[in-house]
């Protein structure tokens, strides 16, 4: 353990490589520097200096070779590697402020146990010995320090001090963080302008992925400000939480915080201050309230308040609004009243920095299962991070994270390969990318057993150690133990109960939890927030909070909250194209279908019987040729539907969690539309290339003359698949279950087949005709049909001269038949992209 700012807390490692001693950076904040040079990896000799965090005045490890044998210079020189793994996993140092939990207040006499903290069975060894003592909150009477200006404490601001309590720091809040120290100081000096980025050539490099190579530059103006100027940086530069546009510039104040990536500057003098966000930030609700329309509140004045590291779990019956106080504290759906603190900055209001300090993980997995787990990592890793990483820089990342959680051994494996618990991992990993300080997990242990249920409990409790605020709503309650403080939430969505989980059994007076929900379903009505709040318990862990009168939320506008896009339109196409196409490929029963299904409803055409094809008979009507037509039109309408019908609906919570982290909707869109549009145009050539290829066709075609005549019948065929692809997306965007897309696809298919005209005739019949312009198996016959002329094939029964106009033999008419149809799979796309809308986080919504 380094007990110095500038070290991360994972900085580097030494270890030998049978060979040498070599130190490895392991992406640390300011850096490990040899003989002065910043480095990522090197061997080390004895006498080398090497310095962390500064290169000349950071702490400095040194390798003795007080000995000549090798054997014992190996000894010797273990002595850094062992400090460095020691740095890596201590345990959280116990505040100086700790207290005893409180006795249980109310009907039932204190049973309070210490708490039974199991000693991991692998992996974690972060687990704190005794976390809810050690992060016991702060009661009242503990003077809260205020933050500084713009929220963010600092060692110049005390002129902030307000009298009272509650101006900002929550409750559980450690006094200790309130005065934050700058992680780094640097001068700036007029006329010298300071470039901050990730390349080691910028003055003030900043090592963290988030961050540009060269990312923004502060220099003076000619009357002695300073500004700061944003160099088009992948992931924006923010003034007091507002971004800058690209390339923009600001005049910077003592009280403007600038962020950059993970770390944030202060003007003090001529001096900057630099605050890297480890992830140690205290996090706090305050009167957090949602109302839906009709004015009916689902969560009712919601508080609390925890320090940083804390892992906090949220429980509460079915309905009580555990989902909607998540979607309020990540932003998903900010509340109507209320404010969410992070680092007593407020979310709401600078959201679009803060937002990508925040890791979500839903309930279903974000990650497509067919990929290894590396791949997967690969794709999240590039549509995340900015477009100027390096592969090897993702992928150090990713090595990082997955041997943090472990995973290592499994990351050539697939994902539908891995348990249940692995598989949490996995997505859990995935957030772990971007380093985000505030985790926040929706039910992660459901349908686990009860072993893995522990397994993924004491990862979000190493997590928490590791220094990062946990929230995680659950349902399960035999691992509570492991948190540090439980949230209880009652029907209606006001709190039952928040404190240590400990404590929590015995504020309620009953054994089990299954008591406790029990007496929530037979006592909906009662006044359970009228309860808490009455408690002890409430005066030492949420009165405090909630001395600050409740707050209207007033969102910024909409453009100042989108998260910024880390790759520009075409590189998320790229990825998307790439990533789509390796989950194809990874399923080889998949790839077979798409061929055989088209090859067979092909050849099943042919036994349609028919002498002359798609030829006149010697009398001139040919009706089989309008049957021919029928089922080559149907088979295509199924084939395109069905590639697309379930693609959006099962991608759903992928798409809703990339889309709030800069996921372009019209980029997602179009690789869906350019993958399946290929595949579907192919299975309607293998459709039309049989389906025609075994029949007689007219000598003479509109377009190409006698040479392609199976091409262009073939053309509306391979046209029809794209369009019924992109009404099957339609569908795949509409519906809530995968189920549901099942009737629908079939509905869609018989539709198509009464509207083709080949079953009765549409022309001149009001209403229906018009209806069936709408179909795309109307345009794609007729256009086939003038090229075989079907007026003339499959004339009127009752009146042969009248025809329909859009199967008349002419260019023209084939080029209109075409136009429509593309132009109804156009508007189907347009469709798509308004109903993708209503999946999306509330705030992406534009
Ligand atoms: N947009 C909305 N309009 C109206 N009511 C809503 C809306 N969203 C949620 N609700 C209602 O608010 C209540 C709380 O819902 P929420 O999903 O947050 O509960 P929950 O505790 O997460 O439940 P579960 O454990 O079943 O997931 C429910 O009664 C739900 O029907």
């Amino acid at each position: 353990m380094i007990d110095d700012a500038r070290v991360s807390w994972r900085h580097a490692t030494v270890s030998w490589n049978g060979r040498s001693w070599v130190i490895e950076d392991h992406g640390s904040t300011n850096g490990t520097y040899v003989q002065g040079q910043r480095i990522h990896q090197m061997e080390i000799v004895p006498g080398s200096a090497v310095h962390l965090g500064n290169a000349t005045d950071g702490p400095r490890v040194s390798l003795t070779d007080a000995t000549a044998g090798a054997g014992a210079y190996s000894a010797q020189a273990a002595a850094p590697q062992a400090q460095a793994q020691q740095a890596a996993h201590q345990a959280p140092p116990q505040q100086p402020w700790q207290q005893q939990a409180p006795a249980a207040p109310q009907q039932v006499p204190p049973q309070h146990q210490p708490p039974q903290h199991q000693p991991p069975q692998q992996g974690w060894p972060h687990q704190a010995q005794q976390p809810h003592q050690a992060q016991a909150a702060a009661p009242p009477h503990v003077p809260h320090q205020q933050p500084g200006p713009a929220g963010r404490p600092g060692p110049a601001a005390p002129q902030a001090q307000a009298p009272g309590h509650g101006g900002g720091v929550p409750a559980g809040a450690s006094p200790v963080h309130a005065e934050r120290s700058p992680t780094t100081f640097h001068q700036l000096a007029l006329g010298r302008v300071m470039r901050i980025g990730r390349a080691l050539e910028n003055e003030l490099v900043v090592s963290d992925l988030q961050v540009s190579r060269h990312h923004a530059e502060f220099h003076a103006t000619p009357d002695g400000r300073f500004e700061i100027r944003d160099l088009g940086s992948h992931n924006g530069t923010y003034v007091n939480g507002q971004p800058l546009a690209k390339s923009g510039s600001a005049l910077i104040g003592p009280n403007d915080i600038v962020g950059v990536g993970h770390s944030t500057f202060r003007l003090v003098g001529d001096r900057l201050e630099e605050f890297v966000d480890t992830g140690e930030v205290s996090f706090s609700a305050r009167h957090l309230t949602v109302t839906v329309d009709g004015g009916k509140q689902i969560l009712k004045d919601v508080s609390f308040g925890v320090p940083e590291k804390s892992l906090v779990a949220v429980i509460g019956p079915s309905g009580s609004g555990k989902s909607t106080l998540l979607k309020a504290l990540t932003g998903y759906r900010p509340a109507n009243q209320g404010d969410v603190l992070y680092d007593n900055r407020n979310l709401y209001k600078q959201f679009a920095e803060l937002r990508q300090r925040i890791g979500l993980v839903p309930q279903d997995d974000i990650l497509h299962k067919e990929l290894t787990v590396r791949t997967a990592l690969r794709y999240a890793a590039k549509l995340r991070f900015p477009a100027d990483t390096t592969a090897q820089e993702r992928e150090a990342r990713i090595d990082e994270v997955l041997r943090e959680l472990k995973l290592d051994i499994h990351k050539t494996k697939k994902i539908t390969a891995l348990s249940g618990g692995q598989r949490k991992r996995v997505s859990v990993a995935l957030e772990l990318l971007t380093k985000p300080s505030l985790i926040f997990l929706d039910e992660p242990t459901s349908g686990l057993d009860p072993g893995m249920d522990r397994d993924v409990m004491q990862l979000l409790r190493g997590l928490a150690d590791d220094g990062r605020t946990v929230l995680v709503v659950t349902h399960s309650v035999a691992e509570l133990a492991l948190c540090d403080k439980l949230l209880v939430m009652a029907p209606g969505g006001s709190v039952a109960y928040f404190g240590p989980p400990e404590e929590a059994l015995n504020f309620f007076g009953y054994d089990t939890w299954a008591d406790v929900f029990s007496a929530f379903e037979n006592y909906r009505d009662y006044d359970w927030a009228g309860r808490w709040k009455g408690s002890q318990h409430y005066q030492m862990y949420a009165a405090d909070i909630d001395a600050v009168a409740a707050q209207s939320v007033q969102m910024p506008p909409a453009q100042a909250m989108r998260p910024p896009k880390p790759q520009g339109w075409g590189a998320q196409l790229w990825t998307l194209i790439r990533r789509y196409l390796s989950v194809i490929a990874s399923d080889k029963g998949f790839m077979a279908l798409m061929v055989i299904l088209p090859a067979v409803l092909g050849v099943v055409s042919t036994l349609i019987s028919s002498n002359y094809g798609l030829r006149p008979s010697p009398r001139g009507p040919n009706g089989s040729a309008a049957t021919i037509l029928l089922i080559l039109a149907v088979g295509a309408c199924f084939a395109g539907a069905a590639n697309s019908v379930r693609e959006l609906i099962k991608e759903r919570v992928i798409y809703e969690r990339e889309r709030a982290t800069g996921l372009s909707r019209s980029a997602y869109l179009m690789s869906k539309v350019i993958v399946l549009g290929l595949i579907t145009i192919l299975q309607g050539a293998i459709i039309g290339g049989i389906g025609f290829g075994m029949r007689e066709v007219p000598d003479e075609g509109l377009l190409f003359g006698s040479s392609l005549v199976r091409l262009e019948l073939s053309l509306p065929i391979m046209a029809l698949g794209f369009t019924a692809m992109m009404f099957g997306l339609i569908i795949s965007s509409l519906v809530k279950t995968a189920e549901k897309t099942m009737p629908l696809l079939v509905m869609f298919a018989i539709i198509q087949v009464v509207f083709t005209g080949c079953l009765f005739t549409l022309h001149g019949q009001v209403g229906v005709n018009e209806f069936s312009y709408l179909m795309p198996s109307r345009w794609a016959v007729a256009a086939a049909g003038t090229t075989a002329d079907l007026n003339r094939l499959f004339p009127n029964q009752d009146d042969p001269t009248d025809t329909d106009p859009l199967w008349d033999h002419e260019v023209g008419q084939w080029m209109v038949d075409m136009g429509a149809l593309l132009a109804l799979g156009a508007l189907c796309g347009v469709i798509v992209a308004r109903l993708l809308r209503r999946h999306e986080p509330e705030v992406m919504r534009k």
